[in-house]
């Protein structure tokens, strides 16, 4: 049986207190993945999946519930333990690229294991290049972001997501900021790189024929997840 690279168990998260109305905006989230998985997250807008994004990357704690990362519970964790398990376990990509203006595609992938690591070895150096050969970047590597496309800035984003050999990757929206047909290749690069790297990966997207393309698809409804569709369900 695959590796469990993530687990929820009855997650609520809650905000405002004191002065504001107290809100919860997630109300008891299980879910599972294993190592491989290929997620997408739906829902509406205002749903929770940004919430949920965040909790699961550990940039804000549950009100409630348990978080496990590989066999580690994580929701107790304290600022510090949870930087170093995020670069241990996690790699992020978002709609918008964030790569350093100033550093060439190279050096912005090698920027985690700096974080990480605190130096840059001969076989990170070889990983990086690797990951850019095998994305269609090598003759891009020492090139600055405002020089590449909005498909080569998002690929550079990938690989750099990828570089520290995360167990789970976080997308919010991959390719919202990219026109349909660099979306199309740029989501078939996750998804090669996924079961290449055996990496799992949880996608929000707003996108259905993207969704559709994932091995599951995870439905959000004002902060409850909605049981799985049934493939033998009528209409189903
Ligand atoms: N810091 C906060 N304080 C109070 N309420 C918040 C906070 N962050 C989010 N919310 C509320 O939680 C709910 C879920 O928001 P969230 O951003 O997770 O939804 P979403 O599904 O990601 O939406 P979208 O698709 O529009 O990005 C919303 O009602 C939002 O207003």
């Amino acid at each position: 049986m695959a590796e469990t690279v993530l687990e929820l168990r009855g997650v609520r998260k809650r905000y405002g207190g004191g002065a504001s109305p107290l809100v919860e905006v997630l109300h008891g989230i299980d879910l599972t993945l294993v190592a491989g998985d290929f997620v997408a997250l739906v829902g509406p807008s205002g749903s929770g999946k940004s919430t949920l994004l965040n909790l699961v990357g550990l940039l804000e704690t549950p009100s409630e519930g348990e978080i496990w990362l590989a066999s580690e519970p994580v929701h107790h964790a304290s600022d510090a333990a949870r930087t170093a398990l995020r670069n241990r376990y996690l790699g992020f990509v978002f709609q918008f690229h964030h790569l350093l203006p100033a550093f060439t595609a190279e050096e912005n992938v090698l920027m985690p294991v700096l974080a990480g690591h605190g130096r840059i070895s001969p076989a990170d150096r070889e990983r990086a290049r690797a990951l850019l050969a095998r994305t269609g970047l090598a003759a891009h590597a020492h090139k600055r972001p405002l020089q590449l496309s909005g498909g080569q800035q998002q690929r550079v984003a990938i690989v750099r997501a990828l570089m520290n050999r995360p167990r789970l990757v976080l997308a919010d929206e991959p390719t919202g900021n990219l026109d349909s047909h660099t979306a199309h290749d740029v989501f078939a690069l996750l998804r090669e790189l996924n079961r290449e790297e055996g990496i799992a990966f949880l996608i929000v997207t707003h996108d259905p024929a993207l969704a559709a393309r994932c091995d599951r698809q995870v439905h959000l409804q004002d902060g409850r997840l909605l049981p799985p569709a049934r493939a033998d369900a009528p209409g189903g």
